[in-house]
């Protein structure tokens, strides 16, 4: 840090005067990853993960899994993005099971979704993470696990740091009811592991809209690939039956959330990007990008599970009612556009890896540019920019945000890139790769 409270780290963002002509391989999916990784720690036998995801939030997950006693292995030979990986469950008793620490760091799937594995596998484990990850709502996932009989001494605060000593599975109620308006995520962290409770489970939300919906339509999906019977029943309520899981073999889709920042590339500068093994049918939210950057003018074709985006000449802003993770890539674009635009439904991003609505306000109106936050999200309005040193908060999206406008704005940098890491380790270079193939305007 300087005397300013400024990082040191920073990346000068490439700025191109042309269009960028680029095909690009994204990394798996982490949402993907971090489900099938938790549901093989429950299978009845050791299932293999195809094209996972390799990055921060992957590998606290794994090493979650491990220190419950799972085993995860790296296939010999692998691809572009790095091994494929082979998850053996734990066995069902472990002599002298001690307290295990989890650390979360600050992988929202992590500290959500790993409390309610160790409380049906009866492990009992202190959760803490990184500086930020104690301002993350926690308090619906301590309620449910109360609920579930367990014990999570927590001091009160609601959130990370806490310590769980669970009951009995056995002895568990197949109801809960909770407030999920904060995330989705407290919703599939219990549908997660429903089926290995004896009577199933179903989750009540009590409270203002859930929102993520794709995030939830996912968990409902991945469940039922591994054979989980798992429901919607009615506007506020999911059912897992209990069963077991068999051993599966699944292949792990791209992140089309983190396709983002590359697409939009293709908006900022008028060029062309292309993604290989874009899914034909997915939960994905970042499915929504064919009709955002569509919206936004641009030219959107899937070909042979291979999505092309050609941007406009012309960027227009954008109404989004439900943009969840994609707001902040959203956000940079809007910053971009020649009309205003209104991100509403998104609230809850005040809870993510940093407060996304203030970030996303001050770095734009760092940038020069016109944004203001709203009750339930971000209005942005055209405006210059000009050049300036963006904060990432140790945000991912927030880092990507500010590589997208640092297209467009010369001698924009980014402080602390490399908290892309988070679910992109290569963003860097595979920023520079693309840039690289603008042609001068
Ligand atoms: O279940 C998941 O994998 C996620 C759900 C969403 O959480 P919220 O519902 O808290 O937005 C999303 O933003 C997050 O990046 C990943
Ligand atoms: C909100 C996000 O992450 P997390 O899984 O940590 O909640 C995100 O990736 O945009």
């Amino acid at each position: 840090m300087t005397t300013s409270g400024i990082s040191a780290d920073l990346w000068p963002a490439p700025y191109v005067d042309g269009p960028v002509d680029a095909t690009v391989s994204i990394p798996g999916s982490k949402s993907l990853t971090n489900r099938y990784l938790l549901l093989a720690a429950l299978a009845d036998g050791p299932s293999i993960l195809r094209r996972p995801l390799h990055s921060r939030d992957s590998r606290l997950m794994i090493e979650a899994l491990e220190a419950f006693g799972a085993r995860v292995e790296e296939l010999p030979g692998h691809g572009e993005y790095g091994p494929d990986l082979r998850v053996t469950p734990p066995t069902a008793t472990i002599s002298n099971p001690g307290v295990v620490d989890v650390d979360c760091g600050l992988a929202g799937t992590v500290m959500r979704f790993v409390p309610p594995l160790a409380a049906v596998l009866g492990r009992r484990a202190r959760f803490d993470g990184d500086p930020h990850a104690r301002q993350r709502p926690m308090s619906p996932i301590v309620d449910a696990l109360r609920q579930l009989g367990a014990t999570v001494d927590d001091d009160g605060r609601g959130g990370l740091p806490f310590e769980l000593s669970p009951q009995p599975p056995q002895d568990a109620p197949a109801q809960v009811s909770i407030d999920a308006s904060g995330s989705s995520q407290f919703v599939t962290a219990l549908l997660l592991v429903g089926c290995a409770l004896p009577g199933g489970l179903t989750v009540h939300h009590v409270g203002p809209t859930v929102p993520s919906p794709d995030h939830l339509a996912m968990t409902l999906d991945v469940l039922r690939s591994v054979g989980v019977d798992a429901t919607q029943v009615g506007a506020s309520a999911w059912t897992v039956a209990p069963g077991r899981i068999p051993a599966f073999d699944t292949v792990i889709e791209p992140d089309l959330s983190n396709a983002g920042p590359f697409l939009a590339a293709a908006m900022a500068t008028a060029g062309t990007v292309r993604i290989p093994d874009w899914p034909q049918r997915t939960t994905q939210v970042g499915d929504q990008w064919r009709s955002i950057l569509t919206r936004m003018g641009g030219i959107v074709s899937w070909d042979d599970h291979v999505l092309t985006v050609s941007g406009p000449a012309e960027l227009l802003g954008i109404d989004v009612p439900d943009s969840s993770e994609l707001a902040p890539t959203v956000a940079a674009l809007a910053a971009l556009a020649t009309t205003e635009s209104r991100l509403t439904g998104i609230a809850h991003l005040r809870g993510h890896e940093t407060n996304r609505l203030a970030a996303v306000v001050t770095e734009i109106r760092r940038l020069g540019g016109r944004a203001e936050e709203l009750d339930d999200g971000l209005a942005i309005a055209p405006a210059p920019l000009h050049a300036a040193d963006v904060q990432s908060y140790d945000d991912h999206r927030m880092a990507t945000f500010g590589a997208i406008l640092g297209l467009a704005v010369p001698g924009l940098r980014v402080e602390n890139i490399a908290t892309t890491s988070k679910t992109m380790p290569d963003f860097p270079d595979m920023w520079q790769q693309l840039v690289s193939t603008a042609r001068r305007a």
